[in-house]
């Protein structure tokens, strides 16, 4: 009988510590109504779900846990809505764990055991594993064995203890910081893309529904093109837009209304928010227009240089408002332009020393 079940804290049977709170899914939900429950409800990534779909099916039919999985791409584009998806498809059970939580081997160990035949355990932020951790699930991956030691100096000794094979599924906004060994072990790996105008104005109408919010088409048109090519942005977007329409309107989200409470929270015509104008400003007017390097931009707007590299730096690289060189971030002429200044006469990051770095 399939089942369809995610596991929390409270599911874990003692004496097995349960997982961190901030690990449970639940508690890190910004709507479970919008998520989508199954991947053929997902919008977008059609190359990704077409290959995902392939393992899943095989691994259905020939009753096998299907290989281990490592998505990576910036916040907010699915990851872990494909995580989700995928062991519901299976009819199987889901752990989640953080990267960052798994602090020691005894951390993962209670996911490892716990874990059923064919379950799915989905790691997110993997790429925060500490070594230990990370060599410490090399054998799981792929013998699903574990080597624990016993005692300590002279007494200590190894045991081997044999899992349930499972599926891991890894989560990273960062793939360049996994191990080659631990990247080589999942059999599939996937890059999420930012979404089209057109995918997310589906997003858009699809959540509107089920938000029971009326909406006119050009309205989520409006929303999904000041959404960074994010569906998280866009649900974002959405539900503030719907406030404003029931707080200052009929409760109707026409193209003006839209209009208006997009300019109220200072969205501009690309989708940039106000922590992305400071990033470009901060490169303009502190550094000139660069290049400057990702620390001390972040120093100077008093954010974390991670949030930067993320969260603002992947859209803006990708709408080519910067570039980023071997000495550090630069405006490009769109950058300038987009801030109204006119570019300077050199063109941008094409110095010998300044060549753009692809990652
Ligand atoms: N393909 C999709 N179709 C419809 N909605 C989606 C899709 N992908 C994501 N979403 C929506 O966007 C929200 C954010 O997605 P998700 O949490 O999966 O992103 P993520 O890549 O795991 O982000 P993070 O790296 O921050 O964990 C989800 O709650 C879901 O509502």
């Amino acid at each position: 009988m399939p089942r369809e079940r995610i596991l929390s804290s409270e599911d874990q049977s003692k004496p097995t510590p349960p997982p961190p709170p901030s690990t449970v899914l639940e508690s890190r939900e910004e709507d479970p109504a919008l998520r989508p429950k199954h991947m053929k409800e997902m919008i977008g990534q059609r190359a990704v779900y077409e290959r995902i779909r392939v393992a899943v099916d095989a691994a259905m039919m020939r009753g096998e846990p299907l290989g281990h999985i490592l998505l990576d791409g910036p916040p907010g584009l699915g990851k872990t809505t494909f995580a989700t998806c995928i062991p519901r498809d299976l009819g199987v059970e889901l752990q989640i764990a953080s990267g960052a939580a798994l602090a020691a081997p005894k951390d993962l160990l209670p996911y490892l055991t716990n874990a059923q035949e064919g379950s799915v355990l989905f790691i997110d932020e993997i790429h925060r594993l500490p070594k230990a951790v990370e060599e410490f699930m090399y054998p799981a991956m792929e013998d699903f064995r574990i080597d624990i030691t016993l005692g300590e100096g002279v007494n200590a000794r190894t045991v081997n203890m044999n899992l349930r094979p499972f599926t891991m599924i890894g989560a990273t906004t960062r793939t360049g910081l996994l191990s080659a060994p631990l990247r080589d072990r999942f059999q599939i790996r996937e890059h999420l893309e930012f979404y089209s105008e057109e995918e997310l104005t589906t997003i858009v109408l699809r959540n509107a529904v089920i938000l029971k919010c009326p909406i006119e088409e050009a309205a989520a048109r409006k929303i999904a093109g000041c959404s960074r090519g994010t569906p998280r942005v866009v649900n974002n977007r959405l539900r503030w837009v719907r406030d404003y329409a029931t707080s200052r309107a009929d409760g109707e989200v026409t193209l003006e209304v839209a209009d208006r409470a997009l300019a109220m929270s200072r969205v501009d015509s690309l989708g940039l928010d106000q922590q992305d104008r400071n990033y470009l400003e901060t490169i303009l007017r502190v550094f000139n227009g660069g290049p400057a390097g990702v620390e001390a931009i972040a120093h100077t707007l008093n954010a974390a240089p991670d949030t930067l590299t993320d969260e603002v730096e992947p859209f803006l690289l990708r709408e080519g408002l910067v570039v980023r060189t071997s000495r550090g971030r630069k405006l490009t002429n769109r950058g300038y332009e987009h801030l109204g200044q006119t570019p300077p006469e050199e063109p941008v990051g094409r110095s010998n020393d300044e060549l753009p770095l692809f990652e």
